[in-house]
């Protein structure tokens, strides 16, 4: 079955409530209309209402049944729960004042509505950079308990037989260590499972076991290791060029001993030029669709979208934020 409906199937009865904190964007509230009628999700979207109401209007979309969040409007009384709750979960790094302030960020009101329980995810981005949208995140909804770092993974999908793959880090930490690096690459195979990916994951290098040599590719080495020793059930293998790691013959010259050299299906870029480069141009030269970037190891979901997203992205990835909220 095609990714986003065996997706849309496992969510559609839980009636999961997304909340867009750029709710007068377009595409956002063309993808929201869509995910309302077909009755996947229940989306909430934060923004001026009259705004809203006129840009549906005049692009035909109906908004009927969605919920609208105009921060202008909202009830004092829940917006001083929401500032003690936001003063509370930062312990000592925003008094009462600056919560006030902080809070009319609407990145940081909608992440406050997923921590409170008032929505099961987020999903942002389309106009705010990736920081001013992950950092209220990274500040409030903090990693899962064993996980240090969150990084951001693309599902790289193409064709009618879904041909699919992960790319990670691609949105997040600008230089990992060897140590977050294994994290990295260990929390994408679980995302990759999540997506009906059976994960063999190759750490990415300019160096093929051995054949380079420098600290980029000593750090590339250490993680593999270390991933390999935090999860032995997964196929994880490098440092692998990464002709090594997708091309069976070019993996039967370089790295014939490998379980995964040829046949990765994760591919994770040691730091962030290459990652974030490398799936764009998979997107764009490619043709790949590149879903993401999604989150991991955060205790919530939050998705952030590339700026240059189109309303299917912005549909598809509310889908697969709502997907997330079924492993809480
Ligand atoms: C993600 C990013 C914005 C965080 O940077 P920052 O806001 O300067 O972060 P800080 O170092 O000030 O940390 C802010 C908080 O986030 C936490 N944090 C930072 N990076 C984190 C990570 N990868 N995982 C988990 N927590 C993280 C910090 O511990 C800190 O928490 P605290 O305030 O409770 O102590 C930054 O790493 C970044 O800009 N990355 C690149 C994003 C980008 O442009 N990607 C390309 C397009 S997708
Ligand atoms: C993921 C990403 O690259 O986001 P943006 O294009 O918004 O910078």
């Amino acid at each position: 079955m095609d990714l986003f409906e065996s997706l849309k199937a496992k969510i559609t009865r839980h009636d999961f409530k997304i909340v867009f904190p750029e709710g007068t964007e377009p595409r956002i509230i063309g993808a929201a209309a869509r995910l309302n009628a077909d009755r996947i999700l229940k989306p909430i979207l934060i923004g001026d209402a009259a705004d809203i109401q006129s840009i549906a209007s005049a692009k035909g979309f109906n908004l009927t049944g969605i919920t609208i969040i105009d921060p202008k409007a909202y009830p004092q009384a829940d917006f001083d729960t929401m500032v003690a709750a936001f003063v509370e979960r930062r312990k000592g790094k925003a008094t009462a004042e600056q919560a006030q302030t902080i809070l009319q960020d609407p990145n940081y009101f909608g992440t406050m509505m997923v921590y409170l329980d008032l929505a099961d995810g987020m999903v942002s981005g389309a106009v705010h950079s990736t920081g001013d949208t992950v950092r209220p995140a990274l500040q409030i909804i903090k990693t899962k308990p064993g996980i240090q770092r969150t990084s951001g993974a693309f599902i790289m999908q193409r064709g009618r037989d879904n041909e699919r793959y992960l790319f990670s880090d691609c949105a997040i930490n600008i230089n990992p260590n060897a140590q977050e690096l294994a994290e990295i690459a260990v929390a994408s195979a679980r995302t990759a499972e999540l997506f009906d990916i059976d994960p063999k994951v190759a750490l990415l290098s300019f160096s093929t076991m051995g054949s380079a040599r420098g600290e980029e590719v000593t750090k590339v080495q250490e993680a593999t290791k270390i991933a390999q020793e935090l999860a032995p059930d997964l196929d994880i293998d490098g440092e692998l060029q990464f002709d090594a790691a997708y091309v069976p013959v070019v993996a039967n010259q370089k790295a014939p001993d490998s379980k995964v050299a040829g046949q990765a299906n994760v591919f994770v870029f040691p730091e962030l030029q290459s990652g974030n480069i490398g799936y764009k141009i998979a997107q764009r030269f490619g043709n790949f669709e590149a879903i993401g970037p999604i989150l991991q190891g955060l205790n919530k979901p939050i998705s952030d979208l590339s700026r240059g997203s189109n309303e299917e992205d912005v549909y598809k990835l509310a889908i697969i934020t709502a997907a997330q909220a079924l492993q809480n």
